[in-house]
This record gives structure tokens, sequence and C-alpha cells, in this order.
């Protein structure tokens, strides 16, 4: 317990711009709270300001800069002077104006928080003017996913695509904090050893895009071979209940966690009780407001698997107060990577913690929504149903003639559609057959090539 490194402490800063209502302003700065928590630090403070726009060279005003630099030990003042915000510059820094007690007997009673992070995107000289005003670390809102995506990627694919939105992200900023003197290098080295560094982030950058190229070209094959069959996604916003209508759909054992962007890889699972053709059933990655385009970007990939479904089930924490707003976010991302077309229902999940009051509502604004808990078995097996309902509506039945001499066929065709009788002729076997119009093209079609 001794040698634990201690917990960061954070201090979260949101702008609270006229066209954002006081109920908006407050869950936003609780979910950057729970994201900050994911990354694993400690909120220990929360500092808003109403303002017109987030754009000023410092973010907030001098008043509250000052009182922000109070809680974490900096001047308060945007100072070229002033020390990197490393934590041992930082200390002497402060041990030498005498704001700081550094034979304090109980460390953690004198600790003041080594993070700020803001609510919003900063630029990069916005982050390097609150550093040396604060003397803390200073984190926006991307920077915080950016750094979660990181922590939590498993595959090797997700590894490739956040290590690129992070050097992405990392590289631009790089270069406005060294421009500052900032960084820890020979007097007249700085420019060319940032030379260097951008040339290794780009070079870094191309091998990783090959890398994902190459892996990518696996996961597009095994997604083409799952082409024709019924697929249905699970999509929505972060802490939703995706995964955990995944496991209960189809009995799997996938991550469920409180906790935001607890899945950031695609699982691809059979609907149980099976059904013939079967249903698969993919988990995604979840959204969130303000997600960094270049993880948007990066994640079609893994988003691809909704894209290629014929059904998307649009999950939302129907007991989140902000649900409206989060819906807004899932719809937008998904009109983004053009998965807008996709024909979808929308699934308003943790039904038990919304009171009967909340029901109505809900049910008058959304008729057409499947309400449920995902938790209540009968829920999920009324919601497997409608899945069925959806795939039987869209499939068509037809006759396929199958030739003695090419009777290997027969199992492709028991995976792609359901067989309804089965007799046998002078040519072959006569099938008659039912299952989605592409999946009958398709076996039709290999029918007459072979
Ligand atoms: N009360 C209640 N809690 C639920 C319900 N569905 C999910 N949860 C809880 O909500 C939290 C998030 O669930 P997940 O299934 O991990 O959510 P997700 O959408 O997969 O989240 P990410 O993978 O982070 O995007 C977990 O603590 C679940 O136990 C529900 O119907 N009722
Ligand atoms: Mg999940």
């Amino acid at each position: 317990m001794e040698t634990k490194l201690p917990i960061p402490l954070a201090i979260l800063v949101g702008i609270q711009t006229p066209d954002v209502d006081d109920v908006a302003h407050e869950a936003s700065l609780e979910e950057l709270g729970r994201l900050v928590k994911t990354l694993g630090y400690e909120v220990v403070g929360t500092m808003s300001q109403k303002a017109a726009g987030t754009g000023s060279a410092s973010l907030l005003g001098s008043g509250k800069l000052a009182e922000l630099a109070e809680l974490t030990g900096g001047t308060g003042v945007v100072s070229t002077m002033a020390p990197p915000p490393k934590s041992k510059a930082r200390a002497r820094f402060e041990g030498a104006t005498g704001s700081f007690e550094p034979a304090e007997p109980d460390p953690d009673a004198a600790r003041k928080p080594e993070f700020v992070i803001v609510d919003h995107e900063l630029s990069p000289s916005q982050i390097r003017n609150l550093e040396r005003a604060t003397g803390a670390q200073v984190l926006d809102r991307t920077g915080v996913i950016v750094e979660i995506f990181h922590r939590h990627a498993n595959t090797r694919e997700a590894k490739l695509q956040v290590e690129m939105a992070r050097l992405k992200y990392v590289a631009p900023r790089m270069r406005e904090s060294s421009s500052g003197g900032g960084r820890q290098q020979g007097a007249g080295a700085g420019e060319s050893a940032l030379a260097l560094d951008r040339r290794k982030i780009r070079d870094r950058l191309s091998e990783l895009k090959d890398q994902l190229e190459a892996v990518q070209r696996d996961s597009d094959q095994r997604r083409s071979a799952r082409r024709d069959q019924l697929r249905v996604a699970l999509v929505g916003y972060t802490n939703a209940g995706k995964s955990s209508l995944m496991r209960a759909l189809t009995g799997s054992q996938v991550l469920v966690e409180d906790k935001l962007f607890a899945t950031l890889d695609t699982t691809v699972r059979t609907l149980q009780p099976e059904t013939r053709p079967r249903v698969l059933v993919s988990d995604t990655v979840g959204f969130i407001k303000q997600l960094p385009h270049d993880l948007v970007a990066s994640f079609r990939s893994t988003l691809a698997e909704a894209l290629e479904a014929s059904l998307l089930l649009f999950v939302v924490d129907a007991s989140d107060p902000t649900y409206e707003a989060q819906l807004e976010v899932s719809r937008s991302v998904l009109r983004e990577i053009g998965a807008d077309v996709v024909p979808s229902r929308l699934v308003l999940n943790k039904l038990d913690r919304v009171d009967e009051a909340g029901r109505a509502a809900l049910i008058e604004k959304h008729p057409e929504a499947i309400l449920l808990s995902a938790h209540a078995p009968e829920d999920v097996s009324a919601l497997r149903d409608t899945i069925i309902a959806f795939f039987e509506a869209e499939m068509v039945d037809d006759v396929l003639v199958l030739p003695y001499a090419k009777q290997g066929m027969i199992g492709e065709i028991y995976e792609s559609a359901r067989v309804l009788s089965e007799e046998h002729d002078e040519i072959g076997r006569v099938l008659k057959v039912r299952g989605l119009p592409s999946a009958i093209t398709r076996l039709r079609r290999s029918l007459a090539a072979r």
C-alpha cells in the first residue's frame, strides 16, 4: 500500500456558454467527472464560469483564473517566465515564492490537484497559458477521451487505431508548447529536436497506417464472410447498456461495467436460442459528445459492423435525464459514418430505473420505441422476438435446385437460409427455402457458377 503511487487529483473546469442550459451544463461536467474517474484520477473540485465562448486566450477571466490557481498552487498569471508544469520544477518554484510548504508533516493534507481538466476542446496555446497560470497539467475533454481509449484498447486493430489518433492529437500540441521554450531541451536544440520529433511522428504514423491496413484487410475478409447473414448491431451512447443486452441476447460473457467506454472492440455472437438461419448480434464501441474527430475516423472499421448490419438497435439509457441529447449524438456519429441509412429501432433501456410518470412520458414521446430493461429476462425475450420478426418480414420464399453434381453446397444453403422442404427429382434436390433476398441471390449465383 505504501509504495503505491498516489491517485492524481483533478479539478474540473467548464464554461457555460449562452446556448447551454443549466441541466446540460451540469450533465456535461458530471460526464467529464466520470471520464476522469475512468482514467483513475480523483475529482476534488469543479469550477464553472458563464462566458460568451471558450475561445479566450486563457479560457477563464482573470478573477476565476486566480481562484483556480489558488487551488492548484500556481501564480494565477500567464507569465512567459513561469516554469514548465513539471511537478518537481513547480515545487521548486513554489518553494521560492513562499507559497508552498515543502516540509508539510502530512503530505496528503498539503497536496494540490496536479491536473486541471477542461470540458472543452482547447487550442494548444490555451493549454499552455492555463498550465503557466495554474502550475498544473492541463488536459481537455479530447485529451481525456484519447487517453481512455489508449488505455482500454485490447485488440491489435484497436491499439493501432488509438495510437494513430493519439499521435495526431499530441503532434500539434507538441509544436506549440515547445515554441514557448517549455520543453526540456538544451538551449538552441529546441527547434531541431522538434523537427526530429515531428519527422518521427510522421514516420510512425505512416508505419501504423500500413499495419492497420493489413489488419483491416483481414477483418474485412472476416466481415465479408458474414455478408449475407442476418445481422443486428447494438449501437448507442457509452454506458447505455449495449453490452448488457449483448450478454442477455447471446449468452456471451462480454464485459459489462458501470464505466464509460468499457467496450472498445466489436464482438459478434449468435442470438440464443439459435434460429435458422441464425442471427448474428454485434456489440460496438459507445459514442460520446464531442467524440474527437480522429477517433470517429479511426473507429470507422470497428463500426463497419454497424454499417453492414440489416438492423441497428439504438440503445439509450432512458433513466438519464439527458438521454435525448445522447440519442442525438449517437445519430450524428452514425450519420458521419454513413450508417443512417440502415433500418433501426429505438431501444429505451434501464426502464427499471424510470418511474410510472417517466414511462408514460417516454411512450408518448417515442411511441415506436421498444421499452425494456436489459436485466429483465422477459423483456430480453420480447426483444429477441422483435428481432426475429424484423428478419422474417425481410425474408422471401424461393425454390433452389441443387444438381447432384453440386451436393457440396448443401451446407452453405442450410447456413444462409431456412430450408422449408426438400424433394428429389432426376436433376437433383429441389429445395424450398426462405431467406434474405441478398442471401438467396448469392446462393443462386454460386449454383450457376460452379
Ligand atoms: N438498472 C439498470 N442498469 C443497467 C441496465 N442495463 C445496463 N445497466 C448497467 O449500466 C452499466 C453499463 O452497462 P454496459 O452494458 O456496460 O453499457 P455499454 O453500453 O456496453 O457501455 P460502453 O461499453 O461503455 O459503451 C452497467 O453497470 C450495467 O449493469 C438496465 O436495464 N437497468
Ligand atoms: Mg459495452
